[in-house]
């Protein structure tokens, strides 16, 4: 299962092998990877082998956990340390080698130098690659806490360098990567990249560059404005950046660690470091964001591992695993479609409505086309009311249509004075409704692509309606945005998408999240349709390029 050999361990001496980011194995990529984690233990349970076996399992594997190191340590900080001798770990790992075979291998909290010593010992005794048993290495090299403590001594710090020619992938944050790098902590994306791909470079190692400190050194304590990007960095530079949405929560404690090893028990199960990543990114998000309904400690809170499998009904059995299936598939396809809903919030024409400058030109034509597409959108949920395989949810999508025509439309038409006469369909309207009606008589495949039409208005909305105020011009509007019926009815629909998920065949849940995806994109592009020129019409340009297909075909 790894990706290269283990021969060049003393970084510099030797050229490094390449780094192929696509395995090709010989044998099956296992369903169920048996993935072995070896870190120190976080008694708050949300870091360390804690966070590391419920990381494993929400991933789909099978998780064993070979202890390096003991803390004391709550969500507040980390009050001791105890690291037991190397040789006992040494002992753990041979006896699981001699029994079990293992698939990937996390490495986390190490310690001390004869902990890192006895790791590295044990990697080069193991398999070597282009076999089917040797276990892909990802390296996590904790270093400091979250809570800014350290977990290592300083004089370890080449001892953890010594192991990076012996692993697939190391996932250090900023300051971790500065150390191995022996460079200075950098503070901005371009020069983390470039530093990641020097690493990459002279160790002959895939780096994952992780976003989690941006703004910090800076001094800007949120550091909202950099976003949470991570990226796959390889010798010759970035082979997959994934921007992230920068939350705004403590709930991050052990994220590093949750990422590394979901990072190793993905790509056990698909051979593919680039998908890996972006699963286990779009699975992390969704976990930070449930982390602080946990209510664990007064500090740096855990994350939600287990966010798949909240909010799924008692007498529905999870998705069947599969690559990119980790549970709530639904929270998944959400997070998975955050940099189209990130454009949509950075529209020109969304500003100008929430502050209240759109020019009334604009506001007539958006509400034209919405029109028109509400009448056909209706008509969407009124097939899928008559595809339903039940009578509530037949009932709930023929409340749906009705919504759309009545509620919805009467008050298009009561703002434009009355039905738009002789307005035809723009293309983007047309494509929006051809994307819809392709689901034809695909049950759940409708029902993923008429969600966000709900959710993402129902999302934008709820931001609309806190910057209104009596002043505003369109106070009346902004205000129907804030309605409890309405986001009643989204939480529903999703409900209904996350049974119909629940229940598909891999190649169905394929073709649901795909029509999820590109509905997405319309709306994106549906807002967009003014012509109001923004600040960010580059980086929209990319979004507005995918939903053309739909158009075309
Ligand atoms: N506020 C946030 N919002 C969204 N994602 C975040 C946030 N903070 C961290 N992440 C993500 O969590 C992962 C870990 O990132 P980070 O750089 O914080 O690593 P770390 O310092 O090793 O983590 P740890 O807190 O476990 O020590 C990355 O995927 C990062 O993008
Ligand atoms: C045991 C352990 N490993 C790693 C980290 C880093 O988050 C931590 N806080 N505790």
């Amino acid at each position: 299962m790894s990706a290269r050999a283990p021969e060049d361990s003393s970084a510099g001496a030797t050229g490094p092998a390449p780094v192929p980011t696509r395995t090709v194995t010989t044998g099956t990529v296992p369903s169920r990877p048996r993935v072995l984690a070896v870190a120190g233990s976080d008694p708050s349970g949300g870091a360390g082998i804690q966070a590391d076996l419920k990381s494993i399992a929400a991933a789909g594997g099978y998780g064993m956990a070979a202890v390096t190191a003991l803390t004391v340590q709550n969500t507040q900080g980390v009050r001791d340390v105890h690291v037991p001798p190397a040789t006992f770990l040494a002992a753990q790992l041979e006896a699981l080698a001699d029994d079990v075979h293992v698939d990937a291998v996390k490495i986390g909290m190490l310690g001390s130098a004869p902990v890192a010593e006895a790791v590295g010992a044990w990697l080069d005794g193991l398999p070597r690659a282009a076999t089917t048993t040797r276990p892909a290495v990802v390296l996590d090299p904790v270093m400091v806490a979250t809570s800014g403590d350290r977990l290592l001594d300083p004089e370890a710090e080449r001892a953890v360098r010594d192991l990076l020619g012996r692993v697939d992938v190391v996932t250090p944050n900023l300051p971790e990567l500065a150390v191995l790098a022996q460079e200075p902590t950098v503070t901005d994306w371009a020069a983390a990249l470039e530093q990641a791909r020097r690493l990459a470079a002279r160790h002959g190692v895939l780096v994952v560059a992780k976003g989690g400190h941006l703004g910090q050194a800076a001094g800007s304590a949120a550091g909202a404005e950099h976003g949470a990007p991570d990226a796959l960095v390889g010798p010759d530079g970035v082979l997959v950046e994934l921007a992230g949405e920068r939350l705004r929560t403590t709930s991050t404690h052990g994220s590093g660690c949750s990422l590394s090893s979901g990072l190793a028990t993905r790509f056990a199960r698909t051979g593919d470091w680039a998908d890996a990543l972006h699963g286990t990114k779009a699975w992390l998000t969704a976990a930070i964001r449930a982390g602080e309904a946990l209510r664990v400690g007064e500090g740096h809170g855990p994350v939600d591992h287990l966010v798949g499998l909240r909010g799924l009904p008692a007498d529905t059995a999870p998705a069947p695993a599969g690559p990119g299936s980790g549970g709530d598939l639904v929270a998944l396809w959400w997070e998975d479609a955050a940099p189209v809903r990130a454009a949509i919030d950075d529209l020109a024409f969304v500003r100008a409505l929430g502050d209240g400058t759109l020019g009334a030109d604009h506001f007539r034509t958006y509400l034209e086309q919405d029109a028109i597409y509400l009448r056909e959108y209706a008509r969407c949920l009124a097939r899928a009311s008559e595809l339903a395989p039940t009578r509530a949810e037949q009932a709930f999508w023929a409340g749906g249509a009705h919504g759309a025509l009545v509620t919805e439309l009467d008050l298009h038409t009561r703002w434009l004075g009355g039905e738009p006469q002789d307005v035809p369909a723009s293309p983007t309207t047309s494509a929006y409704l051809d994307h819809l009606r392709a689901a034809g008589d695909d049950y759940a495949t409708l029902v993923a692509a008429v969600l966000p039409c709900y959710w993402i208005y129902q999302d934008v909305g709820e931001r609309l309606a806190a910057r209104n105020h009596p002043l505003h011009p369109y106070a009346a509007w902004l205000g129907t945005y804030a309605d409890e019926s309405f986001a009643a009815a989204t939480r529903e629909a999703a409900a209904i998408l996350r049974r119909a998920a629940a229940a598909a065949d891999a190649r169905t849940r394929d073709r649901m999240a795909a029509a999820f995806r590109t509905a997405c994109e319309h709306e994106l592009a549906f807002f967009d349709q003014t012509g109001l020129p923004g600040p960010s019409g580059a980086a929209r340009g990319a979004d507005r390029r995918r939903a053309e297909p739909v158009v075309a075909g």
